[in-house]
């Protein structure tokens, strides 16, 4: 039976790299790139069906950014397939980030600087702000657009006798302390990204533990630190042209500098081919490059725990009903206008 696979920002970067991958591991696959520009979709399409000819590649708009383009993205995906077998969370955003120099200096020279070329602890900020429907960006973008896409979706992929499974693209730098059960959506401080990362960790755990009865099963990975437009985008070109050689230096010290997108997406390759019976909730799955350049996924333990992970869930569960509540009288608001333009005409 084919299996039918929708990945998010599967435009560029460790999500293309992904689709590669998948293709060349399954060829009856039915892959659905989800991605917000349709242009850069139609050219990883393209860069995909010559790699792979005749392989069945869709296009589906999806900016997971905004309500109602999830939701109408959510009904198209209702329509076209019957089943829904990986549903890759892999859109990401970390806009106008800063690197702490004082600070990159200092970690470089103490014994945390290993730790702090694998996370980033204490090194990056972004500048975050509200989007058209009121939510934080960064928030609404690597988390809560994700969650209201699984919840739509969810008779699609919570069907008797039939497994689907969740994958994230979370992030090793997803901190506890970035994040805020007061402050879900990261309005007040200034990490943003690595908040909505560890959102994502926390909301795994939790889809898990209300899911799984019903065959749906959710999984968390890292890819390490992957050169990708996101990445490009935190320092100046001439600078990450300087740097790179340093870069391809430290990958000899720490295997998380995967560095590449085909490695970058090693994790979340090798739970394509996993069990859901061999899954652990509580493990992130992180890609790794040994000195070497060889591949390897392994599995860490997640700082997440039950009850803060089910009170995120329930604050989750409560924006739904007042997100859901703000599009239908947008809708109302906009068919009155319509209704209005017509009778003037
Ligand atoms: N690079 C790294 O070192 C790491 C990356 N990650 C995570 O990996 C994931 C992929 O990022 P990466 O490949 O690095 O970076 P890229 O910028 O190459 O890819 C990000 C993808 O997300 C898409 N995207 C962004 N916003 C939206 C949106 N509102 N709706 C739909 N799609 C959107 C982008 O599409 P568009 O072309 O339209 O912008 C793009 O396809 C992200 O979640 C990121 O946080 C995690 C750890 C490390
Ligand atoms: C100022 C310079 C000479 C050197 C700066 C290096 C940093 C830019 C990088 C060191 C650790 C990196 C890192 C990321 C981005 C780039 C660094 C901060 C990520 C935050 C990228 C996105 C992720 O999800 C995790 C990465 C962890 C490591």
């Amino acid at each position: 039976m084919e299996k039918v696979v929708l990945v998010t920002g599967a435009n560029s970067g460790i999500g293309l790299a992904l689709c590669e991958r998948l293709l060349t591991e399954d060829r009856q696959l039915r892959l659905c790139l989800a991605c917000r520009n349709t242009q850069r979709a139609e050219a990883a399409r393209a860069a995909l069906l010559t790699s792979h000819s005749g392989a069945r590649v869709d296009l589906l708009h999806l900016d997971v950014g905004s309500v109602l383009s999830v939701l109408s993205a959510a009904q198209e995906i209702k329509a076209r397939y019957n089943r829904l077998d990986f549903l890759y969370l892999n859109a990401g955003i970390m806009p106008n980030p800063a690197v702490d120099i004082r600070a990159f200096f200092t970690g470089f020279f103490s014994r945390n600087i290993i730790n702090m070329f694998a996370t980033a602890e204490g090194l990056l900020t972004q500048q975050d702000r509200p989007n058209s429907d009121g939510l934080q960006e960064v928030f609404a973008t690597n988390l809560f657009g994700h969650f209201l896409l699984i919840r739509e979706l969810e008779p699609l992929l919570c069907q008797p006798g039939h497994a689907s499974r969740l994958i994230w693209t979370s992030s090793s730098n997803a901190r506890r302390s970035a994040f805020s059960i007061e402050d879900i959506q990261h309005r007040k401080g200034k990490e943003p990204y690595s908040s909505s990362k560890y959102a994502s960790d926390l909301l795994s755990l939790a889809l898990n533990r209300h899911k799984n009865n019903q065959g749906l099963f959710s999984s968390v990975t890292c890819p390490g630190l992957v050169m990708t437009n996101l990445t490009y985008g935190i320092l100046p070109s001439f600078l990450w042209t300087l740097i790179m050689p340093i870069m391809w230096l430290i990958r000899i010290f720490t295997n998380t500098f995967t560095l590449t997108p085909y490695n970058g997406a090693e994790a979340l390759h090798h739970l394509f081919s996993q069990k859901p019976e061999s899954l652990d909730p509580r493990a992130k799955y992180h890609s790794l490059t040994s000195g070497f350049g060889n591949n390897y996924t392994e599995t860490r333990q997640m700082d997440v725990d039950d009850e803060m992970s089910e009170v995120f869930f329930s604050k989750l569960l409560q924006l739904e009903k007042v997100v859901r509540s703000k599009q239908s009288q947008r809708n109302a608001e906009d068919k009155a206008n319509q209704q209005y333009v017509h009778h003037a005409e």
